[in-house]
């Protein structure tokens, strides 16, 4: 290994008041274990831990390790994992002792003193206590001998040490100063083991800190572990209280990230370790509020953290763009006239068209490679290129962004020219093809200056919503994990539970995250990962579309009949659809007589609450629009309801298509019809 220095420390932000230690195993990043330093210190890190096949794999000496580590200002944190110290055997485990001595050598050169050792799985490891206890403290002993200290882990796949607590308890029992605890957040929370017994753990027992989250799956958690971590922020584990108890027991030492996962495996090391090194920004800042003490999972707002750019205030969705082209664009405009968006205005220098329901802008653009659609977008792919939400103080939202290293792109507000003004947006990008742009409230002045209004009388507006309820974004499995830590760390967006849903064409990865704004209500986005088979643009044509626009209404009937008045075309919803809902809830003739007409489908939560809503076509290969009503808290997005919708999209296409004779589903449409 070369010793020259290739990069030096973090270019990136200062880093924040009470953001620990930082520390980031080798296995989590791509490439040679010179690429992983460097890209570790580059992010700022302030130390690695050395996984051990890294080394073994690596030209370089131990001490040629320890001297890169250091040339780039990293320490050598720890060294892991030694496994199956403990055996029923015990000739074998007298050779392990003689392993552990050859490991410690390694360490001497590597200038590392802590050694993690794991739980064992195999079928020889030691099930009674005090039997492991005493192969334990031997190991202690020789660690004390070596100047080294052992951090025990429980796997959550060891054969008899499986929970943390119980790997805490051999620790105190064997009480030597040389063994501690290392706690590893999956371990703990994979198995759903309550991570409030940490907080009683001896004062200065625990050794090491791993952190890794992960999404929620019902898997075998070997598989999970080594294929499907993520970082801090990035999946569905409750790391907050994690930390909270984590705190709670005084630990000390690094922060460090241990996440194995197929997916950063091939992922450029550089932005691994940057989006790492921000996953734990967001972990600091999600565990330091002074809210951190109440129980409540979810409070509404983020308070200012010391050194911190707070979450600025956001409002509601006010407009959303559609990159469209110019072949889909008269479709698009088209559906929106159907649901009663009227067109507004046309941007005379750009061709973009405003399209207005109440307060509600949708914003076509005909054009393609312009500042307002994303390149590459083909034209029979209309897509959601951008989502604006009101902002009172846009550029506090790029103070919060730079606080995360997350690059912005202001774009001036219309008419607007010279010093850069509160008027002027702020645009995160979310992926290649989406972004978030922050706005203060545009003056009517500037938007006349911009669009050459189409007189009102031409279409009136008419008022059928009351806002947007949910966006609906396709995320590329490439993008997933940056995207989710973009929206969970800037926007302090909430998840829970991931979601499979399995439609017609596959089954898809979704994930509803939600935002407090300043209305009381709350922002949500539905993100969908996008898998496999890209198109040539990068893009994925999935028939039945993804992205979507969700409008809420207060009363989705008058709603539904003004849009078929306006020439909506409403998928056709079998029978035995209603059938099958009417069964399920216990609903009534009439209730399903109203909701049947109208193409009207229906979920129902435990507590009361329900959701009524019905979708447009799909525009091109993705985009579609959808009209719902919430009622009694409800909290869901009726995703039980998206395979029907996937399956009567793909009747209509095959039927459109004119393949044969009629299906079976335009038969019956025709029976329903007459
Ligand atoms: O998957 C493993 O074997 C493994 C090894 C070391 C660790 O710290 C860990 O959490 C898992
Ligand atoms: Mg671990």
């Amino acid at each position: 290994m070369s010793v020259e220095v290739s990069s030096t420390r973090s270019a990136a932000s200062p880093e924040p008041a009470g953001l620990p230690r930082t520390s980031i195993a080798t296995v989590c990043l791509a490439g040679t274990l010179e690429q992983k330093l460097d890209a570790a210190a580059a992010a700022g890190f302030d130390g690695v831990e050395v996984f051990e096949p890294d080394l073994v794999a690596s030209p370089a000496a131990p001490r040629d390790v320890a001297r890169a580590a250091a040339q780039r200002g990293l320490r050598v944190e720890l060294y892991q994992p030694f496994r199956d110290l403990d055996s029923s055997d015990e000739e074998r485990f007298e050779r392990n002792l003689v392993r552990l001595e050859r490991k410690f050598d390694v360490m001497d050169e590597l200038g590392c003193d802590l050694l993690l050792v794991c739980s064992s799985p195999l079928a020889a490891a030691v099930g009674d206590d005090d039997r492991l206890c005493e192969q334990l403290e031997r190991a202690a002993v020789l660690a004390e001998r070596r100047g080294k200290r052992l951090a025990y882990e429980a796997l959550a796949w060891g054969r008899h040490v499986n929970d943390y607590r119980h790997a805490a308890r051999l620790v105190a029992a064997v009480g030597h100063p040389r063994l501690g605890n290392c706690l590893d957040s999956f371990h703990v929370l994979s198995r759903g083991h309550d991570p409030a017994g940490i907080a009683d753990l001896e004062p200065g027992s625990i050794f090491f800190l791993q952190l890794a989250d992960a999404p929620a799956m019902q898997m075998d958690v070997l598989q999970w572990s080594r294929h499907h971590r993520c970082l801090p922020g990035q999946g569905n584990f409750d790391l907050r209280s994690f930390i909270r108890a984590v705190k709670a027991a005084d630990y000390r030492g690094p922060w460090s990230l241990e996440v194995f996962s197929d997916i950063l495996r091939h992922a450029d090391p550089t932005r691994t370790a940057l989006d790492a090194h921000r996953s734990l920004r967001y972990l600091a800042e999600l565990t330091a509020e002074p809210g951190a003490e109440s129980e409540a999972a979810m409070p509404t707002a983020t308070p200012v953290v010391a050194g911190r750019s707070p979450r600025a205030s956001a409002g509601d969705v006010v407009s959303v763009r559609v990159a469209a082209g110019p072949v889909m664009a008269p479709r698009v405009a088209e559906t929106l006239s159907h649901i009663g968006f009227g067109l507004q205005g046309v941007d005379s220098e750009t061709g973009l068209r405003l399209y207005r329901d109440s307060e509600i802008a949708v914003v076509v653009d005909p054009t393609a490679g312009t500042v307002w659609s994303a390149p590459g977008i083909p034209p029979d792919m209309p897509t959601i290129a951008q989502i604006g939400l009101r902002s009172d103080d846009p550029p506090a939202w790029e103070r919060r962004a730079a606080a995360f290293d997350v690059p912005v792109a202001p774009v001036r507000a219309p008419g607007s020219v010279g010093a850069r003004t509160a008027d002027d947006v702020v645009r995160l990008e979310v992926t290649d093809t989406l972004a978030i742009d922050l706005r203060a409230a545009v003056s009517a002045a500037q938007w006349r200056e911009r669009f050459d209004l189409v007189p009102r009388h031409a279409d009136p507006t008419p008022h059928l919503y009351t806002g947007v309820d949910h966006v609906g974004i396709g995320i590329a499995t490439a993008d997933w994990e940056g995207a989710m830590l973009l929206l969970r760390s800037v926007f302090d967006m909430r998840v829970d539970d991931g979601l499979d849903v399995p439609d017609a064409v596959g089954t898809m990865r979704t994930q509803a995250l939600t935002m407090p704004v300043d209305s009381g209500s709350e922002l949500r986005v539905v993100a969908s990962m996008v898998p496999t088979q890209l198109d040539t643009h990068g893009l994925l044509k999935r028939p039945g579309g993804l992205t979507h626009v969700a409008f809420s209404c207060d009363d989705i009937y008058a709603v539904a009949a003004e849009c078929r008045s306006r020439g909506l075309r409403p998928l056709h919803i079998p029978d035995n659809y209603y059938a099958d809902l009417q069964a399920r809830y216990d609903l009534s003739d009439d209730f399903v007589e109203r909701l049947r007409p109208l193409g009207i489908l229906f979920d129902a939560d435990e507590r009361g609450g329900e959701f009524l809503h019905f979708f447009t076509e799909t525009v091109g290969e993705d985009l579609f629009f959808e009209i719902v009503c919430r009622r009694n808290g409800y909290r869901g997005y009726g995703e039980v309801n998206s395979p029907v919708r996937v399956a009567a999209e793909l009747h209509r296409r095959a039927a459109e298509a004119g393949r044969g004779p009629q299906s079976l589903g335009d038969v019956a449409a025709d029976l329903h019809d007459r």
